[in-house]
């Protein structure tokens, strides 16, 4: 909350970023399950007095912030969300310090997936799995809570690079004098889509008792934003821009998951472009048949939407 001083608004908060912590769990069968993530936390109080009369007695050390992420890693006896972990750090700062009002934490998590030998967990197989690789889409939240209990909560996705080599046009955009994109039926579709969803949950008493329940809801909406992108396994889906895709992918999020109120899509188009070489004197050395492409990373067209039920408080 701003507060006025001498005049001026002032608005504080402080935390701890980039705090990295993996933990293993070992189940009794003998398998291990693994997480690595990354924390930032930030704590909003009313008090300023550290600001402005060089008085600390208000402060929670921001190296204390950090210890607490390890020391609550520990505590946690069972595997748990990356949700569930954010809330319950969130839960800690608010409630066992009076001087926090509300706690900011956001968390990446790096993708560590079960290693698989021959379509089978490694390892003795059944028993027990140790190998991991790392993947390339993270999974992130980020979760406010206020000491009364009420919470905002989002999940994210980031890193989802997604093609299609067909079904992909664009055309009847506006033609200009400066317009040189020929209209297009048959092009290549590439992006890496960044997505945020915010969950309607309100209050930390009020959340999905299930373990492991918000990990099973990431895993669905990647599925459902993939499955939305390509279209069915046999006839895939054409997509008349980018736009079109993101609106579609946007619309099967909300269409699907009841306590989902909105969700933010970003998708740069990266572009990959047609080869066509000619030598000085005109032989054609390739001409591009949607075969040849000069892959680009910039420029690359950038494309964002929000899309919330009229219900949301967004
Ligand atoms: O799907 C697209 N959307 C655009 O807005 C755009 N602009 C452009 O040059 N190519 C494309 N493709």
């Amino acid at each position: 909350m701003a507060k006025k001083i001498e005049g001026f608004n002032f608005e504080q908060r402080h935390g701890k970023a980039r705090v990295r912590v993996a933990r293993v769990w070992r189940s009794k069968e003998g398998r291990h399950f693994m997480v690595e993530w990354n924390v930032s936390i930030s704590l909003l109080s009313d008090s300023i007095i550290a600001y402005v009369d060089d008085d600390n007695s208000d402060i929670v050390a921001t190296d204390t912030i950090k210890n607490t992420v390890y020391a609550k890693a520990k505590e946690c006896k069972e595997q748990l969300s990356v949700e569930e972990f954010a809330i319950l750090l969130a839960k800690h700062f608010t409630s066992f310090y009076r001087q926090v009002t509300s706690a900011i934490v956001r968390i990446v998590e790096k993708p560590w997936e079960c290693v698989s030998v021959d379509g089978q967990l490694h390892e003795h197989v059944i028993f027990s799995t140790e190998g991991f690789k790392l993947g390339s889409e993270r999974h992130t939240t980020e979760v406010t809570v206020q000491e009364s209990g009420t919470l905002q909560m989002t999940s994210g996705i980031e890193g989802l690079a997604l093609l299609k080599t067909t079904k992909s046009g664009f055309e009847g955009f506006i033609r200009d004098k400066y317009t040189a994109l020929p209209d297009t039926q048959e092009r290549m579709l590439a992006t890496e889509v960044t997505s945020t969803w915010r969950y309607s949950y309100e209050s930390v008493f009020n959340l999905p008792q299930k373990p492991l329940y918000f990990t099973e809801r990431y895993l669905a909406v990647k599925k459902v934003l993939m499955d939305t992108f390509f279209g069915p396994p046999k006839e895939g889906v054409y997509s008349a821009s980018v736009q079109s895709t993101l609106y579609q992918m946007a619309k099967a999020v909300l269409g699907r998951f009841h306590d989902i109120s909105l969700v933010h899509l970003k998708m740069p188009n990266i572009h990959f472009l047609p080869v066509n070489l000619s030598s000085k004197d005109k032989d054609i050395i390739v001409k591009f048949e949607d075969d040849v492409y000069l892959p680009t990373d910039e420029p690359h067209g950038s494309i964002e939407a929000s899309f919330s039920r009229f219900w949301s408080k967004m």
